[in-house]
């Protein structure tokens, strides 16, 4: 389990995490969201102890993790993956770890078939693919078997098999009842990944919840209705309170009604409807939606 607790970093005046408190539990994968900039690996690295909180404290499982002094064993983290010597091969490269670390030897040949390096094992890391550096990322975050893991983006350059590969490892690993914590700037990426989510905007906590939640609490479920009586039936839903929105086809897009409602509402109204349909919600529009005061540079942006 991680506890963020009222965490504050501050570079000089700029402050790029505000007060952040939120619990990570074992035995899910957590997504760790926010636009770019919004403080994610600052946070990430404030969890690690490569960075000192301002103010706020960060345990993993009830002890800050720079008094662990086995660290390895108990969190594995990827940062990033191009933080690795191009010149030595991926086997050398976690061997040199369990020596420094004291983990079994036995390990580096487990953590390559796990993450499919088997064969490339003895290749210099400096050609591997992005996707190959974020397999080994992921590899070296294993070597301790720990029961905690934190990754930062690791779906950023894996092709679309690589990302199902990593879904269900990340599914897995928290089945075991691990604690697995990722971020992403990407809800896309999140959506089939994570069971919960720990949102941030500009440094501040904006959810942290399950995905349903998240999704019913953002969105403003929207219900499309095609009808030859536009005018008429906008007047009556628009009377109701709903937000009504007409397009040129004969059809409007209504908010704050739902579809049974409108229907009743057409047919006391002696309006024929054509199609009612109400549109799920979609993660997508509510990370959007709750996070677009929060986006540091914005196309147009003149600030
Ligand atoms: N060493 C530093 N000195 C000054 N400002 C910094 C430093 N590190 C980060 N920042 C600023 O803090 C804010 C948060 O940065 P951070 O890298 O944690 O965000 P992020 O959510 O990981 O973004 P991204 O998705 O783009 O990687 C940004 O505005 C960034 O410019």
């Amino acid at each position: 389990m991680i506890e963020v607790n009222e965490l504050t970093k501050r570079y000089g005046p700029k402050a790029a995490v505000s007060d952040l408190s939120f619990t990570v539990r074992p035995g899910h994968v957590t997504g760790f969201l926010g636009p770019n900039g919004a403080g994610k690996s600052t946070t990430l690295r404030m969890m690690l102890g490569l960075h000192r909180p301002t103010s706020g404290s960060v345990t993993i499982d009830g002890r800050p993790f720079a008094d662990r002094p086995r660290g390895m064993r108990h969190v594995g983290a990827l940062l990033d993956a191009h933080d690795v010597h191009g010149g030595r091969t991926a086997r050398a490269h976690l061997t040199a770890l369990t020596v420094s670390n004291r983990l079994p030897r036995r390990r580096v040949g487990e953590v390559l078939d796990e993450v499919g390096l088997g064969d490339a094992g003895g290749r210099r890391i400096g050609g591997f693919s992005l996707g190959m550096k974020q397999r080994l990322g992921i590899a070296t975050a294993l070597l301790g078997d720990p029961p905690v893991l934190l990754f930062d983006e690791p779906l950023n350059g894996l092709d679309p098999e690589g990302v199902k590969w990593v879904r269900g490892l990340f599914h897995r690993l928290a089945a075991e009842g691990r604690t697995v914590f990722v971020s992403s700037h990407l809800m896309s990426e999140m959506e089939n990944t994570a069971d919960f989510l720990v949102v941030i905007g500009r440094g501040r906590l904006i959810a942290a919840e399950s995905l349903k939640d998240f999704a019913a609490r953002g969105t403003r479920q929207s219900v499309s209705v095609r009808t030859p009586d536009v005018a008429v039936l906008h007047t009556v839903l628009t009377d109701e309170g709903a937000h009504v929105e007409p397009h040129t086809d004969n059809s409007l897009t209504v908010t704050g009604l739902s579809a049974s409602r409108i229907g009743d509402l057409a047919f006391q109204n002696m309006v024929p409807v054509h199609e009612l349909t109400p549109h799920a919600a979609s993660l997508e529009a509510a990370f959007m939606e709750l996070t677009a005061d929060s986006v540091e540079y914005a196309a147009g942006d003149t600030r």
